[in-house]
């Protein structure tokens, strides 16, 4: 058995700052940690035997400058060999790969490992075909069913740098990410579905090409049955619109391409604060080998083992958890179309864990809150036996203690709240079940995880030493393997939005402190971004759209206290003179203006209209004072405000 880091001896403990020492003497986890901080270089060296590697890298990692780090150098080595080739060679190409699940169609289908290998060697032979090569982009709009695997899988087979598109954005959005990623394939299909709806994608990409398409050359089109459109559909487009089944079947295998470690795996949009969504940029090598390791040592999963990450793969837990981790570790994922509530009904988790002995689940907090709110009594478990399940992990947003409790209390398995970004692509801090459970601290996502050097930092950059002080949670650099390389295509973005504030430091852009106990408590972000079921938005792109109807003169969005989705965004808007109009009318063009420029996912749904936006008398909106309003938190008036008059009236109109 290759050696790795966690059943290397541990060194004697050091002076590391910030962690408290005795802790560290007694703890296996802290053994562990300690010993990546202090050694990263033998440490991710050894973890990278995790990995099969066409040429193995000699080196963990290489420095250029404070801003530029390169995991695992010299080496070159394929993803979709790691999550497919490596196991069928090893004899497993009878054990299921991908589990698909549709409670929105009743369609449930297996790929064992050698299925799904076929079907990726064939679709990345069609993306060959259509001329993608080794770095070119291929942008990924689909709905939640295996094609979605394929088509990544096959994109990392042939070195080409997928972007996956969340199929709940809106034209305008995939326009821009399309416009940013300039790839020249689309891969797609006739449609999603939703509880109630189906989504026809095809108006929507055809519109997405108008706005932003000029790189592509080909799209390929899967059909859906129930989903009206197809690539026929689009004979006389200027673009080429392929059908995928008619491609797959048509192309030759393609062989897998060793790629350099460093080589782009793919990249994932996410908002900021303002401007168009950043484009995060992961390798290849520093991705396979902290995902590998990911599986068994923070999530307990080994070959064979069932997993099942209830979120979408146009998010960064769909990238990590749905599809690259859990393959990578010769697991059985399973790729669930459906919501946790509604389709039927508030059992839909625990007939999957049944069903198919799932052995862990992820999902996000609003999830279980959706749950929760279905069936308080938890009536719907008792029509199941989860015996097979062994942790809940929960990420996307905070757990609020309430929920956790209710969750810990009534399935009978650890609950683990854990903390990371779309930047980051595995986690920040966790409960390491893999290495050791330790005791949870409801609030808190736990430790570091081994890896990582996380600080609390004051506004001047200084460490804040005191256990239970509040300040900036920052990263020190080099990040670990895994973690963001950069922007795309905007280098000064990377260096601007993530190391300008706190110079040798990633400022994760979240708020938080360190108890006494080295136990991390994430509380909010420390700028305009919010969190709505999980989904990151920006405040800044909905006041934009906003700004789009003619009578707005000018809006603002802050993201109110939401018992499901945690947060809600709500806009606030003044209106131009001679622009009055019926509230209820203005609220359902601007409801429909943002769901046509972003999409449902903002879940937008409240505006208020007021005579004065509140502002300093610089000019500054104070969206923490509104928010705090509508929160019913305690509140300051700055004595710089512009009108006073303008909080009166927010306050005669916020929810008592
Ligand atoms: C750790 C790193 C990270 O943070 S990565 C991000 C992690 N976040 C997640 O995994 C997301 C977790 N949230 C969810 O999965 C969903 O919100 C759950 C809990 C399932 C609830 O779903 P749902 O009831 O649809 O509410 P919602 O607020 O998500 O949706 C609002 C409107 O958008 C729509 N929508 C959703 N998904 C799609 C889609 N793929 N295609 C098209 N439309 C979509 C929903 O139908 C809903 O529309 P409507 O307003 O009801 O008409």
């Amino acid at each position: 058995m290759t050696a790795t880091p966690e059943s290397a001896a541990a060194a004697p403990p050091g002076s590391t700052e910030n962690v408290p020492t005795d802790r560290l003497r007694n703890d296996r986890y802290a053994d562990v940690w300690r010993r990546s901080i202090e050694d990263p270089e033998a440490f991710w060296l050894e973890t990278a035997d995790l990995v099969e590697w066409t040429t193995k890298p000699t080196s963990a990692i290489e420095i250029t400058d404070g801003s530029h780090w390169r995991w695992f150098p010299g080496g070159e080595l394929n993803t979709s060999v790691n999550c497919l080739d490596r196991h069928v060679r090893a004899g497993r190409g009878d054990a299921p790969a991908v589990i698909y699940d549709s409670a929105m169609t009743g369609t449930k289908k297996q790929l064992t490992y050698a299925e799904l290998l076929d079907r990726v060697a064939r679709f990345a032979g069609a993306l060959r075909d259509a001329g993608v090569e080794a770095g070119d982009r291929v942008v990924i709009y689909l709905p939640m069913i295996p094609e979605a695997i394929v088509a990544m899988l096959a994109c990392a087979r042939i070195g080409a740098i997928h972007s996956v598109v969340f199929g709940g954005f809106a034209a305008s959005e995939l326009a821009v990410r399309l416009r940013d990623a300039t790839p020249k394939v689309v891969v797609t299909a006739s449609g999603g579905l939703e509880p109630g709806r189906t989504v026809e994608y095809l108006p929507i990409v055809a519109r997405a090409l108008e706005l932003g398409g000029a790189s592509v050359e080909t799209v390929f089109v899967t059909n859906r049955p129930l989903v009206p459109g197809s690539a026929a559909d689009y004979a006389d487009h200027e673009i080429r619109f392929i059908d995928w089944t008619d491609a797959e079947a048509a192309a030759e295998p393609a062989d897998p391409m060793p790629v350099a470690s460093e080589h782009p795996a793919y990249i994932l949009y996410t908002s900021g604060t303002t401007g168009n969504p950043k484009g995060i940029v992961r390798d290849t090598g520093g991705h396979a080998v902290a995902l590998t390791r990911s599986m068994s040592k923070i999530y307990g999963i080994e070959a064979g083992d069932v997993w099942w990450s209830a979120s979408d793969v146009g998010w960064v837990v769909g990238h990590s958890y749905i599809v690259y981790g859990p393959l990578l570790a010769g697991a059985t994922t399973i790729i669930y179309e459906g919501k946790p509530v509604g389709t039927p009904d508030a059992g839909a988790f625990w007939r999957i864990v049944e069903e198919y002995g799932v052995k862990a689940l992820f999902t996000a907090p609003t999830a279980v809150r959706a749950v929760r709110r279905e069936d308080p009594a938890l009536t719907h478990l008792g029509r199941y036996d989860i015996s097979s399940l062994e942790a809940l992990f929960l990420a996307g947003e905070r757990l609020d203690p309430e929920t956790y409790h209710w969750a810990n209390d009534g399935i009978h398995c650890p609950v683990i709240d854990h903390w990371w970004q779309t930047e980051t692509g595995w986690p920040i801090c966790v409960n390491p079940r893999g290495i050791e459970l330790l005791p949870a601290k409801p609030g808190s996502t736990s430790v570091p995880c081994p890896g990582v050097d996380l600080r609390v930092l004051d506004a001047s950059g200084a460490d804040v030493t005191d256990p239970g002080t509040e300040g900036n949670l920052a990263l020190t650099l080099p990040l670990p393997p895994g973690y963001l390389l950069g922007v795309w295509g905007d280098e000064s973005r990377f260096r601007d939005a993530y190391l300008k504030a706190f110079p040798g430091y990633y400022a994760t852009g979240d708020s938080g402190y360190v108890d006494e106990d080295g136990f991390v408590f994430v509380m909010g972000r420390t700028d305009d971004v919010i969190n709505v079921a999980g989904h990151r938005l920006s405040t800044g792109s909905l006041e934009e759209v906003l700004t789009l109807h003619d009578a707005v003169a000018e809006a603002a969005v802050v993201g109110v206290a939401d018992a499901i989705k945690g947060q809600r965004a709500v806009g606030f808007v003044t209106l131009k003179h001679g622009h009055e109009r019926d509230p209820a009318v203005l609220r359902d063009e601007l409801v429909a203006l943002v769901r046509e420029h972003i999409g449902p996912v903002a879940a937008f749904r409240e505006v208020h209209v007021l005579a004065k936006l509140p502002k300093t008398r610089s000019g500054k909106v104070l969206r923490k004072t509104i928010r705090q309003i509508f929160d019913g938190e305690d509140y300051l008036v700055p004595a710089t405000i512009e009108d006073p008059a303008a909080i009166h009236a927010l306050v005669a109109i916020a929810p008592r």
